[in-house]
Protein backbone atom coordinates (compact mmCIF):
# COMPACT_ATOMS: atom_id res chain seq x y z
CA UNK A 1 0.00 0.00 0.00
CA UNK A 2 1.02 3.38 -0.83
CA UNK A 3 1.70 6.24 1.63
CA UNK A 4 3.10 9.66 0.12
CA UNK A 5 3.18 12.97 1.94
CA UNK A 6 3.38 15.59 -0.29
CA UNK A 7 4.76 19.10 0.99
CA UNK A 8 2.46 22.06 1.19
CA UNK A 9 2.75 24.56 -2.09
CA UNK A 10 5.20 27.18 -1.44
CA UNK A 11 2.40 29.48 -1.38
CA UNK A 12 0.84 28.20 1.87
CA UNK A 13 4.30 26.71 3.39
CA UNK A 14 4.79 29.80 5.48
CA UNK A 15 1.29 29.17 7.42
CA UNK A 16 0.60 25.78 9.48
CA UNK A 17 -1.69 23.71 7.28
CA UNK A 18 -5.21 23.80 8.05
CA UNK A 19 -5.88 20.44 7.39
CA UNK A 20 -4.08 16.89 6.25
CA UNK A 21 -6.03 14.98 3.27
CA UNK A 22 -5.69 11.35 2.94
CA UNK A 23 -6.62 10.91 -0.79
CA UNK A 24 -8.48 7.39 -1.01
CA UNK A 25 -7.20 6.86 -4.34
CA UNK A 26 -4.41 4.93 -6.71
CA UNK A 27 -5.10 7.30 -9.56
CA UNK A 28 -2.31 9.18 -10.35
CA UNK A 29 -4.16 11.42 -12.23
CA UNK A 30 -6.07 12.62 -8.72
CA UNK A 31 -2.71 12.67 -6.90
CA UNK A 32 -1.17 15.16 -9.17
CA UNK A 33 -4.62 17.45 -8.97
CA UNK A 34 -5.01 17.02 -5.05
CA UNK A 35 -1.82 19.10 -5.02
CA UNK A 36 -3.22 21.91 -6.35
CA UNK A 37 -5.03 22.86 -3.14
CA UNK A 38 -1.56 23.37 -1.33
CA UNK A 39 -2.40 21.21 1.90
CA UNK A 40 -0.46 17.93 2.78
CA UNK A 41 -1.80 15.18 1.40
CA UNK A 42 -1.26 11.09 1.92
CA UNK A 43 -2.31 8.67 -0.34
CA UNK A 44 -4.29 5.73 0.55
CA UNK A 45 -5.28 3.58 -2.36
CA UNK A 46 -8.99 2.40 -0.84
CA UNK A 47 -10.35 -1.63 -1.60
CA UNK A 48 -14.03 -0.48 -1.78
CA UNK A 49 -16.82 -2.21 -3.93
CA UNK A 50 -16.96 -0.69 -6.95
CA UNK A 51 -20.34 -2.67 -7.98
CA UNK A 52 -23.31 -0.65 -8.56
CA UNK A 53 -27.08 -2.09 -9.20
CA UNK A 54 -28.11 -1.90 -12.77
CA UNK A 55 -30.58 1.33 -12.94
CA UNK A 56 -28.66 3.60 -10.46
CA UNK A 57 -28.31 6.90 -12.32
CA UNK A 58 -24.48 8.18 -13.18
CA UNK A 59 -24.78 10.93 -9.99
CA UNK A 60 -25.89 8.05 -7.78
CA UNK A 61 -23.02 6.16 -9.57
CA UNK A 62 -20.34 8.16 -8.95
CA UNK A 63 -21.61 10.11 -5.80
CA UNK A 64 -22.02 6.48 -3.77
CA UNK A 65 -18.57 5.34 -5.50
CA UNK A 66 -17.28 8.04 -3.89
CA UNK A 67 -18.55 7.88 -0.33
CA UNK A 68 -17.23 3.76 0.02
CA UNK A 69 -13.62 4.73 -1.55
CA UNK A 70 -13.73 7.62 1.27
CA UNK A 71 -15.33 5.25 4.15
CA UNK A 72 -13.45 1.68 3.10
CA UNK A 73 -9.92 4.16 3.71
CA UNK A 74 -11.67 6.23 6.82
CA UNK A 75 -12.47 2.41 8.26
CA UNK A 76 -9.07 0.44 7.40
CA UNK A 77 -6.60 3.40 8.81
CA UNK A 78 -5.41 4.06 12.27
CA UNK A 79 -6.41 7.17 13.11
CA UNK A 80 -3.49 8.25 15.03
CA UNK A 81 -1.34 6.91 11.60
CA UNK A 82 -2.82 9.21 9.47
CA UNK A 83 -2.78 11.98 11.86
CA UNK A 84 -0.40 14.94 10.57
CA UNK A 85 0.74 17.90 12.48
CA UNK A 86 -2.42 19.94 11.26
CA UNK A 87 -5.30 20.17 13.57
CA UNK A 88 -7.76 18.36 11.03
CA UNK A 89 -7.62 15.14 8.79
CA UNK A 90 -10.10 15.11 5.92
CA UNK A 91 -10.55 12.03 3.65
CA UNK A 92 -11.22 12.71 0.14
CA UNK A 93 -12.76 9.85 -2.46
CA UNK A 94 -13.70 10.45 -5.55
CA UNK A 95 -14.94 8.57 -9.04
CA UNK A 96 -15.23 9.09 -12.38
CA UNK A 97 -17.45 7.90 -15.12
CA UNK A 98 -18.61 8.66 -18.79
CA UNK A 99 -22.44 8.95 -19.37
CA UNK A 100 -23.82 9.28 -22.72
CA UNK A 101 -27.51 9.51 -23.14
CA UNK A 102 -27.97 8.47 -19.43
CA UNK A 103 -26.33 5.36 -19.47
CA UNK A 104 -23.29 4.94 -17.55
CA UNK A 105 -19.73 3.71 -18.94
CA UNK A 106 -16.38 3.06 -16.83
CA UNK A 107 -13.34 1.68 -18.12
CA UNK A 108 -12.98 -0.26 -20.76
CA UNK A 109 -12.48 -4.43 -19.94
CA UNK A 110 -10.01 -4.54 -23.21
CA UNK A 111 -9.61 -2.97 -26.49
CA UNK A 112 -11.95 -4.53 -28.08
CA UNK A 113 -14.47 -2.61 -25.33
CA UNK A 114 -12.38 0.59 -25.47
CA UNK A 115 -12.88 0.79 -29.56
CA UNK A 116 -16.28 0.26 -29.41
CA UNK A 117 -17.08 3.00 -26.20
CA UNK A 118 -14.98 5.08 -28.72
CA UNK A 119 -17.27 4.33 -31.49
CA UNK A 120 -20.18 5.48 -30.03
CA UNK A 121 -18.61 8.31 -28.02
CA UNK A 122 -16.90 9.83 -31.44
CA UNK A 123 -18.99 12.66 -33.09
CA UNK A 124 -21.48 13.85 -30.38
CA UNK A 125 -21.05 14.67 -27.03
CA UNK A 126 -21.70 13.35 -23.52
CA UNK A 127 -21.49 14.26 -19.47
CA UNK A 128 -18.43 12.68 -17.10
CA UNK A 129 -19.42 12.90 -14.15
CA UNK A 130 -17.22 12.76 -11.11
CA UNK A 131 -18.52 12.17 -7.63
CA UNK A 132 -16.86 13.69 -4.68
CA UNK A 133 -16.54 12.54 -0.39
CA UNK A 134 -14.65 14.25 2.10
CA UNK A 135 -14.89 12.57 5.28
CA UNK A 136 -13.32 13.84 8.74
CA UNK A 137 -11.66 11.46 10.98
CA UNK A 138 -12.75 11.74 14.30
CA UNK A 139 -15.80 13.46 13.84
CA UNK A 140 -17.22 11.55 11.00
CA UNK A 141 -18.24 14.35 9.28
CA UNK A 142 -18.85 13.98 5.54
CA UNK A 143 -19.79 16.37 2.64
CA UNK A 144 -20.76 14.32 -0.91
CA UNK A 145 -21.19 16.56 -4.01
CA UNK A 146 -21.00 15.70 -7.70
CA UNK A 147 -19.97 18.09 -10.79
CA UNK A 148 -20.82 17.11 -14.38
CA UNK A 149 -19.21 18.07 -17.70
CA UNK A 150 -19.90 18.11 -21.04
CA UNK A 151 -17.48 16.88 -24.02
CA UNK A 152 -17.74 17.14 -27.37
CA UNK A 153 -15.61 14.30 -29.24
CA UNK A 154 -15.04 15.16 -32.62
CA UNK A 155 -15.54 12.24 -35.70
CA UNK A 156 -13.44 9.83 -36.22
CA UNK A 157 -12.82 6.94 -38.52
CA UNK A 158 -12.74 3.13 -37.07
CA UNK A 159 -8.68 3.20 -37.83
CA UNK A 160 -7.94 6.22 -35.69
CA UNK A 161 -9.81 5.16 -32.91
CA UNK A 162 -8.23 2.06 -33.27
CA UNK A 163 -4.60 4.10 -33.66
CA UNK A 164 -5.85 5.31 -30.36
CA UNK A 165 -6.47 2.34 -28.01
CA UNK A 166 -3.59 0.80 -29.70
CA UNK A 167 -1.10 3.32 -27.56
CA UNK A 168 -2.78 1.68 -24.41
CA UNK A 169 -3.80 5.10 -22.94
CA UNK A 170 -7.72 4.78 -22.93
CA UNK A 171 -7.24 1.32 -20.70
CA UNK A 172 -7.68 2.76 -17.20
CA UNK A 173 -9.70 5.48 -17.87
CA UNK A 174 -13.57 5.62 -18.11
CA UNK A 175 -15.01 5.83 -20.94
CA UNK A 176 -11.72 4.89 -23.04
CA UNK A 177 -9.92 8.43 -23.25
CA UNK A 178 -7.76 10.60 -21.32
CA UNK A 179 -8.54 14.26 -22.22
CA UNK A 180 -4.91 15.11 -20.21
CA UNK A 181 -3.43 12.80 -22.45
CA UNK A 182 -3.16 11.71 -26.60
CA UNK A 183 -7.19 11.90 -25.85
CA UNK A 184 -6.62 15.42 -26.56
CA UNK A 185 -7.32 15.03 -29.52
CA UNK A 186 -9.96 13.21 -29.90
CA UNK A 187 -12.28 16.04 -27.82
CA UNK A 188 -13.38 19.03 -30.03
CA UNK A 189 -14.40 21.26 -26.29
CA UNK A 190 -15.80 20.98 -23.34
CA UNK A 191 -18.36 23.03 -21.41
CA UNK A 192 -17.25 22.14 -17.46
CA UNK A 193 -14.50 21.78 -15.29
CA UNK A 194 -10.92 20.00 -16.93
CA UNK A 195 -9.83 19.13 -13.93
CA UNK A 196 -13.04 17.07 -13.07
CA UNK A 197 -12.67 15.14 -16.62
CA UNK A 198 -9.43 14.32 -15.39
CA UNK A 199 -10.96 12.87 -12.63
CA UNK A 200 -11.59 15.21 -9.59
CA UNK A 201 -12.74 18.61 -9.64
CA UNK A 202 -10.08 20.43 -7.35
CA UNK A 203 -12.39 23.65 -7.13
CA UNK A 204 -15.36 22.00 -6.03
CA UNK A 205 -12.88 20.06 -3.39
CA UNK A 206 -11.98 23.99 -2.12
CA UNK A 207 -15.12 25.01 -1.79
CA UNK A 208 -16.62 22.01 0.06
CA UNK A 209 -13.39 22.22 2.57
CA UNK A 210 -15.12 25.44 3.28
CA UNK A 211 -18.10 23.67 5.80
CA UNK A 212 -14.79 22.33 7.71
CA UNK A 213 -13.78 25.48 8.16
CA UNK A 214 -10.51 25.48 5.79
CA UNK A 215 -10.68 28.90 3.55
CA UNK A 216 -8.42 27.93 0.04
CA UNK A 217 -6.94 30.06 -1.97
C1 LIG B 1 -12.84 10.72 -18.96
C2 LIG B 1 -11.50 10.59 -18.30
C3 LIG B 1 -11.29 9.75 -17.20
N1 LIG B 1 -10.05 9.64 -16.63
C4 LIG B 1 -9.82 8.75 -15.46
C5 LIG B 1 -10.08 9.40 -14.12
C6 LIG B 1 -10.17 8.19 -13.20
O1 LIG B 1 -8.86 7.92 -12.70
C7 LIG B 1 -10.62 7.06 -14.13
C8 LIG B 1 -11.98 6.53 -13.76
O2 LIG B 1 -11.85 5.53 -12.78
P1 LIG B 1 -12.23 5.68 -11.25
O3 LIG B 1 -12.84 4.37 -10.85
O4 LIG B 1 -12.99 6.93 -11.01
O5 LIG B 1 -10.82 5.86 -10.52
P2 LIG B 1 -9.52 4.96 -10.51
O6 LIG B 1 -9.85 3.50 -10.50
O7 LIG B 1 -8.60 5.44 -11.61
O8 LIG B 1 -8.85 5.37 -9.14
P3 LIG B 1 -9.41 5.16 -7.63
O9 LIG B 1 -10.69 4.37 -7.68
O10 LIG B 1 -8.32 4.44 -6.93
O11 LIG B 1 -9.61 6.57 -7.14
O12 LIG B 1 -10.66 7.62 -15.46
C9 LIG B 1 -8.99 10.39 -17.09
O13 LIG B 1 -7.86 10.29 -16.57
N2 LIG B 1 -9.18 11.23 -18.15
C10 LIG B 1 -10.37 11.38 -18.79
O14 LIG B 1 -10.48 12.17 -19.75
Amino acid sequence: MTSNVTKTSSSHSAEAAQATLVLASSSPRRQELIAKLGLPVIVRPSDADETTPAGWSPATIVEELSVRKAKAVAEAADPSELKGSAPLTIVVGSDTIVALDGEAMGKPKDKADAEAMLARLQGRSHEVYTGVTLLEIGTGQAVTRHNVTKVRMRTLTAEQIRRYVETGEPMDKAGAYGIQGGGALLVEGIDGDFYSVMGLPVSLVAEMLEPFGIALP
